[in-house]
């Protein structure tokens, strides 16, 4: 399980006494998670998810409250930052800073259909349509500068395939950032994998981790749904469960015609990100049990199978 900062009994009803809550009844350990502690805790008046944050800036965490307020307020099934009794949303336990949020009903999806697909697309849309016209700013610590930073130096220590592939798509990269397309932008989640996802049966019941939101294109985030939620059992896309994504989240945004244009080299940014950083946690967290360790190389296949992109972007005529 990944639970890299434990909490005592003790110091969790500590921290519930600042909350209008009752008493603790029970908690435990999230093993699901490989970026922050997260605990599942039952108190006399519900369930709720304890998340002491291990990674990014403590300035960061006020744009990620007003976004979950604002997407909640909007009916979106999000968790949001509970208030204790003075009204603060961010604390400190254990020295992290400490969220509580409520425990959303449902649970992952085991297998993934064109169903659940289509759901998610129309929830991503939704998501984008809510925030493209908010005020939320804030810059991603994963963007482009630092794909391309990260990309050179793993060419550096790879093999020689990797450095094929790598060098393929630095040119593509460097390109994105001398461009600059004018592509619709909104808050994106930036990480929604099925495992950030609830569904109850093919019901959408809950969007979760919203740690990697920023605001960018929101053509990225489409890509990255669909680099996760469309794998095919051989690294490749799953052309109808990609297609449903991509229709569900059309039926509530329309694509631009910029967007089809650079939907490939988008599927590939969003690889790539994710095999950056899996390769950069698996060296940090090497040998340490009890961490979740997700494999970079899943993103590097895929990316070889990204050399030629079928699945298109279903336009308005
Ligand atoms: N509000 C919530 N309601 C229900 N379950 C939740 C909630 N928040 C977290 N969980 C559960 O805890 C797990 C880990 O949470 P989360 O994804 O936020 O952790 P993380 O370490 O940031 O994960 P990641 O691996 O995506 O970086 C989730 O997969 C989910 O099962
Ligand atoms: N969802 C990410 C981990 C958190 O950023 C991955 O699968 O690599």
């Amino acid at each position: 399980m990944s639970v890299f900062t434990p909490v005592s009994a003790a110091e969790l009803e500590a921290f519930l006494r600042g909350f209008d809550l009752g008493r603790l009844i029970d908690y435990s350990g999230v093993a699901g998670g490989a970026e922050n502690s997260n605990f599942f805790v039952t108190t006399e008046r519900g369930e709720y998810v304890l998340t002491l944050i291990e990674r990014g800036s403590v300035e960061e965490l006020p744009f990620m409250v007003s976004l979950l307020d604002h997407l909640h307020q909007a009916g979106l099934p999000v968790p949001y930052a509970l208030r204790d009794r003075q009204g603060q949303a961010l604390h400190r336990l254990n020295g992290r800073p400490a969220l509580l949020q409520p425990r959303l009903p449902g649970c992952h999806p085991g297998e993934v259909d064109a169903s659940h697909c289509h759901a998610l697309g129309q929830m991503l849309a939704r998501l984008h349509l809510e925030t493209e016209g908010t005020g939320l700013q804030r810059r991603s610590d994963r963007g482009l500068d630092w794909m391309a930073e990260q990309a050179s130096a793993l060419q550096a220590r790879s093999d020689e395939e990797a450095r094929i592939l790598l060098g393929e798509l630095l040119p593509m990269v460097e390109r994105l950032r001398a461009r600059r397309p004018a592509l619709p932008e909104a808050v994106l989640h930036a990480d929604l994998f099925r495992d950030n996802v609830l569904f109850e049966g093919h019901h959408l019941t809950g969007l979760i981790d919203f740690h990697n939101a920023f605001r960018g294109w929101a053509l990225y985030d489409v890509a990255i749904c669909v680099n996760d939620w469309a794998l095919a059992e051989q690294d490749g896309l799953d052309v109808r469960r990609a297609e449903a994504l991509l229709a569900g989240y059309a039926a509530v945004r329309r694509f631009t015609a910029l967007e089809a244009e650079l939907w490939p080299d988008l599927l590939r940014v969003a690889a790539l990100r994710f095999w950056l950083s899996r390769q950069l946690a698996a060296e940090q967290h090497a040998g340490q049990s009890g961490v979740l360790i997700k494999d970079p190389q899943h993103f590097r296949a895929l990316l070889v199978h990204h050399r030629q992109v079928t699945v298109g972007l279903p336009l308005a005529l």
